[in-house]
């Protein structure tokens, strides 16, 4: 059966997986989600506009703007009250946040002496106790430096736990939704274990989630909450060897987080953990929006149909998150008002049916009229199509700074790759061809290096946590404004200040124009100032570069098809038609042409490479030194006090 997690594709034992997630959170960050591979995640958000999805249970067949205001009740965020600074600091308190995941796992058995911080305890969780959170997770959150909820934790937490309600939740890219749900989820198994109405080795919640690295992130999520609790986690996802799977599950985890593909296939093994969904009190689906489009929907519906079809457990608890499940722009609410179809809310409503939501689900959108990050600072460039590889340069060797660039094809990835690598800027590439191992090995060394490039496809939009990413390139216009939300929530996480910048060709204007739209902007986005004169020195080295990549490429694929021959005649064992043979011949003379000339044109480029250019800004923006392209670190150093993308644009507007 075809498994429809994001990484079919990998075979590779999930084994590799961990070891590899483990050693990247060692590297100072607190976690990451990474979309795999996926069979067509390119091509999937083409279809996205064109979706409707219909409703299939007729009984529950109630779209979003038919269910009553008072079964709804939309919790709209309240003043954040002021901020109440704790008397004194736990030991936990003087920890970065940082660096807590890594000790949330690996010091999961270490004796804490509690005693000691018993009073700040008892007034520092005080705001996490307020929201009804228990002790033990409190003592977790406080320890990773989390002193006080995110707003949508804020919110969420005393719906969820004190209420015991179903909640849909929406808030902004990384915004902290995953504890949003998995602290009352904790908290209740927690409640529910002391009240002996669970017991430790019960399959308990469920977690789904559209990619195995979501799902381990997630996982992490929920280490760094449970630390004082002895509730087991598994991962159970798409590349799994049976064993592993076996031996996780041997070990009777009462929390599971999967994706739906490998789950659905569980199920239908008869697994004796997983079997009896009697005693499944919690159901959470993250990145919803995602997970009901083509390729996961079938998998989940079948799997939300069997856990349903056992009606013995009413109190059965649902959660349904993402980032941007609520996105309406001001056409969709104008249709709304006339009654017409809305493609969101059919999604939506889809999803409360199919997940068998309580009567009054709590709807908790905390999205932002604009669609992103308040802490986003957004621009575009105008360029010609031709010219966008210039203006890229630019923008790189101006602004050192961890660097994600997104990309619609794979194609265009492994072009970008080719030229920035003769530049010398070091790009690391991110795509479904890519094995699963290369792909987590550039992420750690995209995590790892401060002026790292990491060129990915959209399946690195989504759920992607690095700290520190100081800017998100779209080279090419996004297809859906979700890709664009999602791919520039990549920064700016967790209040920290990021900057988004789309590269927008003449063709691809209709595009941007439509998710400025749905986007509820009434004005173009910032144009990012561009240093006309700057760009002209430029433009010779970005043509060799690209020339220089267009003749190895050439030059590939003859030899490529050369060798296609003479190995196809050796297998069929044949002689080679005297014409081919010919053909070969002209060929292989006018291959070592093209190289000879290849060889010529990267002289020049490294001689390029090794002039300082000079730059003198008609910018208003000093910048006396030469900058010395070719070595990104050096130049970054160089520019430690220099103006960075984001001055910039503060400087002109
Ligand atoms: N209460 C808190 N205090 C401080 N940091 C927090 C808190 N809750 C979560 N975080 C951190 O905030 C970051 C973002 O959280 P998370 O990944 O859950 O965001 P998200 O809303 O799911 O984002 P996305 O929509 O992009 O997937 C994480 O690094 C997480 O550890």
């Amino acid at each position: 059966m075809f498994d429809h997690d994001d990484d079919d594709n990998d075979d590779g034992d999930d084994l590799d997986m961990a070891p590899n997630f483990e050693k990247m959170r060692g590297m100072g960050f607190i976690c990451w989600r990474e979309i795999p591979a996926t069979n067509g995640e390119d091509q999937e958000d083409k279809q996205l506009s064109k979706k409707k999805t219909k409703l299939k249970n007729t009984k529950d067949k109630r779209k979003l703007d038919e269910i009553e205001p008072d079964e709804q009740e939309i919790v709209t965020p309240v003043k954040k009250a002021k901020k109440k600074k704790p008397k004194k600091k736990t030991r936990s308190n003087q920890t970065r946040a940082t660096s807590t995941l890594q000790t949330a796992d690996e010091n999961k058995n270490e004796e804490v002496d509690t005693t000691a911080n018993a009073d700040s305890f008892d007034i520092d969780k005080k705001v996490w106790s307020d929201l009804h959170v228990s002790d033990d997770i409190i003592r977790s959150l406080l320890e990773q430096n989390f002193s006080e909820p995110t707003p949508i934790q804020r919110l969420t937490l005393p719906i969820a736990i004190r209420d015991h309600q179903d909640i849909i939740g929406a808030a902004e890219t990384g915004s902290g939704k995953t504890l949003a749900f998995a602290i009352p989820i904790l908290t209740h198994m927690s409640t529910l274990l002391e009240n002996n109405e669970m017991s430790y080795g019960q399959f308990t919640s469920l977690i789904l989630t559209p990619t195995r690295e979501l799902a381990v992130q997630i996982k992490s999520h929920i280490q760094i909450a449970c630390r004082y609790t002895k509730f087991k986690t598994a991962v159970i996802v798409g590349g799994m060897s049976t064993q592993k799977q076996e031996r996780l599950l041997a070990q009777k985890p009462e929390i599971i987080v999967a994706t739906p593909g490998r789950f659905w296939e569980l199920l239908q093994e008869n697994n004796e953990h997983t079997m009896d969904m009697s005693k499944l009190r919690f159901l959470a689906i993250d990145e919803t929006d995602r997970m009901i489009e083509k390729g996961h929907f079938e998998e989940l519906e079948k799997i939300l149909k069997l856990i349903n079809s056992d009606d013995s457990n009413q109190s059965r608890q649902k959660f349904i998150f993402s980032a941007t499940l609520m996105l309406q722009s001001s056409d969709d609410k104008q249709k709304k008002k006339t009654k017409k179809k809305n493609d969101n809310q059919d999604k939506l409503a889809t999803l409360i049916s199919a997940v068998g939501m309580n009567a009054k689900p709590k709807i908790i959108d905390l999205t932002k009229k604009f669609g992103t990050v308040e802490t986003l600072t957004e621009a575009r460039v105008n360029c010609p199509l031709e010219e966008k590889d210039i203006y890229l340069y630019y923008f790189l060797s101006l602004y050192p700074g961890r660097t994600l660039l997104f990309t619609n094809s794979i194609d265009c990835i492994k072009r970008l790759q080719s030229i920035l690598t003769l530049l010398k800027r070091n790009p690391l590439p991110l795509h479904a061809q890519m094995e699963q191992k290369q792909r987590l090995n550039n992420l750690e060394r995209f995590s790892s290096s401060e002026n790292g490039l990491l060129i990915a496809t959209d399946v690195a939009a989504r759920g992607l946590d690095i700290p520190n990413i100081k800017h998100i390139i779209h080279y090419q216009v996004p297809r859906s404004t979700e890709l664009y939300i999602h791919r520039s929530g990549r920064t700016a996480r967790a209040d920290r200040q990021g900057l988004s910048i789309m590269f927008i060709c003449p063709e691809e204007v209709f595009l941007y124009r439509k998710i400025i739209k749905t986007l509820n902007r009434d004005e173009d986005l910032q144009a990012f100032p561009i240093d006309i004169t700057y760009l002209a020195n430029l433009k010779q080295r970005v043509r060799l570069a690209s020339d220089i990549s267009r003749l190895h490429h050439q030059v590939a694929k003859v030899t490529h098809e050369a060798s296609w021959y003479h190995k196809a005649a050796k297998e069929l064992d044949i002689e080679l038609d005297d014409n081919i043979e010919d053909i070969e011949k002209a060929r292989s003379a006018n291959t070592k042409e093209v190289q000879k000339k290849e060889m010529q044109l990267r002289n020049e480029l490294d001689l390029l490479l090794k002039q300082p250019l000079k730059y003198t800004s008609s910018l208003n923006v000093s910048r006396s030194y030469p900058l010395l392209f070719g070595d990104p670190d050096q130049l970054a150093s160089r520019r430690k006090n220099d103006t960075t993308a984001l001055d910039e644009l503060k400087h002109r507007s």
